[in-house]
């Protein structure tokens, strides 16, 4: 016998069978005739033959993990399901039947291998995979938990093009079939098993071709069970069905036509359930399963006798045209029956006959050679899928808004009481829920959450501090002497007959000046008395009058080419800031600066000279664009408005997006045929309801209520605020593709907050940093953007401007990137 690979190989009964029992069947022909009067009859793999196969798989690996430390779960498994037939997979638990669905309904990819499903590859036109020509049932519910069963049916039926009389038609069908309670019960308030089989009926609503049921019969009683696995029968007569079904329950699977049983990567068998029985000696198939699971673990040779001697028997074939080896190679490297053999030859050296493939056969199918350009390719948004997809998205918001309803006005049947007896199966009905947590966090999120945040920002950022204690040591009005409010006349000191000044108590008229900017003076009697208070955390500035401050003042005014260092020392106000706080620091010599000119202004006014006598010689006009004393909450409030809307729009759609695929919807609804562009494009059109009633309450509240300064045309400001919203939910789709938990997309949706707020130029201006964040800072999706909105608000220009523009075509660029980035992800992002 040859020592050729023969992975997967159905074992023999030889292998079983004691020795001191010889085989009865005495030639391989024999064992061949028999077969070939079976049910299903072994004939080699042909490319033709694949395609006939309403499920073809061939040499399949696939493996998790990383290359170093890879975990095989497909090791070169082979799989021929015919059409018309049900075929039960069995395996323990963890041995990668999921994964091999998930493979054949195209959402997983193999490592190498081949699938065929309906004639086509997955993915490819012809293969209906996917579409509606499936109807698959994963393990997890993935189901919507708002939505009634009928919604749920509605949803499916729409997306597969079906009706809404046909749905309605199919449900009453179901919900006898599948014994579910009333249709108007939402899907949470069901129990486990009545949600998967309502799972189960969204798979077999549309009645498709191939139906992939993935543990369907969980938690169902054994009467329903069996009336599960007669529709099922039913269903594949006359070839009109083909289902592949995973269960637990071995024993359930004596009505499939074909079992195969998986085992380390491969099929330990591939028969039907009369044969396994007959040919292992077993009472029950778990038996079988047990005998093949410990013959694989004794390392037996894992394949059929008979078979091998099929294969020895094989000759090379005679090459029509030496051009083909590689692909005829390629394709004939196996012999696996349509049923039964399973028998893989993966060994590369080796070449198995099959005369029959002509070189038509061998030629790849029109779909796989990939003819079409890439416009071609793209597939253009379908109408049925839509519609269900944005109906299904305004019925999750609107379920959120009645539930509000009723917390608010309670309705009378909630009143009466919570339990109502379902019509059909006698069953507590719950009805009008109380209104969940995650009701009022929906509604605080789509209105409360903007207003706060925009009422926050413009109650707390921006506005002078006022109230800092300042220490205040006056030695002019005495020694030990604390008081601050001291007396000083209001008059012009001149004399009018020698027109000498006669200044007294400057200090006093200072301090005067300086409570109506900071009210908060404190006299101390000395410095050391002051120092040891701003020590104690009880003052913010110390201010130190000398004892002869106006007589030292007036001296170096009139007579400056004599006074002395002395009198200089003395005419000055000695001032000590505590400088932990930048802001505070700043505001508070801004402010004991101004006092004194606002002193020096008033001691000309009322002394008959010209105002400008003793100001600093430089004056500021009006400004050009802006107010006149400009505060942060103005420079601040563009970027804060459009940050709002930005990351309130990624929080809504990431959220959406991430709950729909943890909850295995996202994937349910890419197998029925909907394309990643129409998922994305569903929620851009809901979320933009709810990211419109954002914008106008946020801008409602900064320009009514907090009149932040709007000079610029309104119509753009909302504009760019709109699809900054767009390119925060365009962002949100990229985190949502990108990662695979709440909290990954938590953490990226944070990481990315803050660096966004200080590298964008909303709090800080971009020219006081680093030079190469100035660089970085240019390339984020909310630089531009809010120097365009800051440029319309206070210069009040319009979109002709550069400026502005430029915020408008970045923010532009951002969506394409973003939009672009999640489409290929959901297409090509595949396990
Ligand atoms: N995304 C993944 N990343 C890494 N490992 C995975 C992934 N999905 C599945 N696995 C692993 O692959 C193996 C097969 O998983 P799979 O879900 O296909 O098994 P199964 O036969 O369907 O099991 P069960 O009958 O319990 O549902 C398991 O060991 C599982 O831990």
């Amino acid at each position: 016998m040859p020592g050729y690979d023969n992975e997967g190989a159905t074992i023999s009964l030889e292998d079983l069978r004691p020795k001191d029992n010889p085989i009865t069947i005495n030639t391989i022909e024999e064992e061949l005739q028999m077969r070939r009067r079976r049910q299903f009859k072994t004939q080699k793999s042909t490319l033709a033959s694949r395609k006939e196969q309403a499920v073809c798989v061939r040499r399949a690996h696939k493996s998790y993990g990383t290359a170093k430390n890879p975990n095989v779960i497909l090791d070169g498994l082979n799989m021929t399901v015919p059409k018309g037939t049900i075929y039960g997979l069995l395996g323990a638990s963890g041995c990668g039947k999921t994964t091999l669905l998930s493979c054949i309904v195209g959402r997983r990819r193999l490592n190498s291998g081949e699938i065929w499903v309906l004639g086509g590859r997955p993915g490819s036109p012809r293969s209906g995979v996917p579409g509606p020509r499936i109807g698959y049932m994963p393990q997890e519910v993935a189901l919507f938990g708002d939505f009634t069963i009928r919604e749920t049916m509605i949803y499916f039926g729409w997306t597969a093009g079906m009706s809404t009389a046909e749905v309605d038609e199919r449900i009453d069908f179901l919900i006898k079939l599948l014994q579910l309670p009333s249709p108007s019960r939402p899907v949470k308030n069901l129990s486990g098993g009545q949600q998967r089989r309502v799972s189960l009926a969204a798979a077999l609503l549309h009645d498709p071709e191939l139906l992939i049921l993935d543990e369907p019969t969980v938690g169902v009683d054994p009467v329903l069970r069996q009336s599960i696995w007669d529709h099922l029968v039913e269903i594949t007569q006359g070839r009109r069905t083909t289902v592949i079904i995973t269960t637990h329950y071995i024993d359930e699977t004596k009505q499939a036509n074909i079992i195969g049983l998986m085992r380390g990567g491969k099929f330990l068998a591939e028969e039907s359930p009369e044969e396994l029985l007959q040919k292992y000696q077993a009472e029950s198939l778990e038996d079988v399963f047990l005998k093949l699971a410990v013959l694989q673990n004794m390392g037996k040779r894992r394949r059929s006798s008979i078979l091998a001697g099929v294969i020895e028997k094989v000759e090379l074939p005679t090459v029509p045209d030496p051009s083909r080896i590689d692909l005829e190679e390629a394709e004939i490297g196996e012999i696996s029956g349509e049923f039964g053999d399973n028998v893989s030859m993966s060994s590369r050296g080796r070449v198995v006959v099959t005369p029959e493939l002509t070189p038509a056969e061998a030629l790849p199918p029109e779909e796989e050679s990939h003819p079409q350009g890439c416009l071609q390719r793209i597939k253009p948004m379908s109408w049925h899928h839509m519609k269900a997809l944005i109906w299904k998205n305004f019925m999750g918001l609107i379920r959120n808004y009645r539930t509000i309803d009723s917390f608010f006005a309670p309705s009378s049947s909630k009143s009466s009481g919570l339990t109502q007896f379902d019509a059909l199966n006698l069953e507590p009905l719950l009805i009008n829920d109380p209104m969940y947590p995650d009701t009022i966090l929906v509604l605080a999120f789509i209105v409360g959450l903007p207003l706060s945040q925009i009422v926050l920002f413009c109650l707390a950022i921006g506005h002078y501090p006022v109230g800092l204690p300042i220490a205040v040591v006056n030695y002019e009005v005495g020694e030990n002497d604390t008081t601050v409010k001291c007396h000083f006349t209001d008059d012009c000191s001149q004399d009018p007959d020698t027109f000498e000044y006669n200044v007294t108590r400057f200090s006093c008229q200072y301090l005067d000046s300086l409570s109506k900017r900071q009210s908060n003076l404190i006299g101390y009697p000395s410095e050391r008395a002051a120092m040891e208070a701003v020590r104690r955390d009880k003052v913010r500035a110390i201010l130190i009058f000398p004892a002869n401050f106006s007589e030292s003042l007036q001296e170096r005014l009139q007579d400056q080419r004599s006074v002395d260092d002395y009198v200089i020392n003395s005419s000055v106000i000695q001032v000590h800031l505590d400088n932990t706080d930048k802001e505070v620091e700043w505001m508070l010599s801004r402010d004991v600066q101004l006092a004194f000119l606002d002193a020096a202004v008033h001691l000309a006014e009322i002394c008959h000279l010209p105002r400008k006598m003793f100001t600093v010689p430089i004056h500021f006009n009006n400004p050009i664009y802006g107010l006149k004393i400009p505060n942060l909450t103005d420079f601040a409030g563009p970027g804060v408005i459009l940050t709002i809307i930005f990351f309130l729009a990624v929080a809504l759609t990431s959220g959406a997006m991430l709950a729909e695929r943890n909850e295995g919807i996202l994937e349910r609804s890419l197998v029925s045929g909907i394309t990643g562009t129409e998922i994305l494009f569903g929620h851009v059109t809901v979320h933009m309801l709810v990211m419109s009633v954002q914008t106008v309450v946020v801008l409602l509240f900064s320009f009514l209520v907090f009149k932040l300064t709007l000079n610029g045309p309104l119509f753009w400001v909302i504009a760019l605020t709109l699809i900054t919203g767009f390119c925060g939910m365009t962002f949100g789709f990229v985190i949502s593709c990108l990662c695979e938990t709440e909290r990954t997309a938590t953490y990226l949706a944070l990481g990315s907050f803050l660096p966004m707020i200080m590298l964008c130029g909303i709090i800080w201006p971009i020219e006081g940093m680093h030079i190469i964040l100035q660089w970085i800072s240019v390339l984020l999706p909310l630089t531009k953007s809010t120097e365009s909105l800051r440029s319309m608000l206070q210069r009040g220009w319009s979109v002709g401007m550069p400026t502005v523009y430029d915020g408008f075509i970045s923010t532009g660029v951002w969506i394409v990137i973003y939009l672009t980035t999640s489409i290929l992800l959901l297409k090509f992002k595949k396990g």
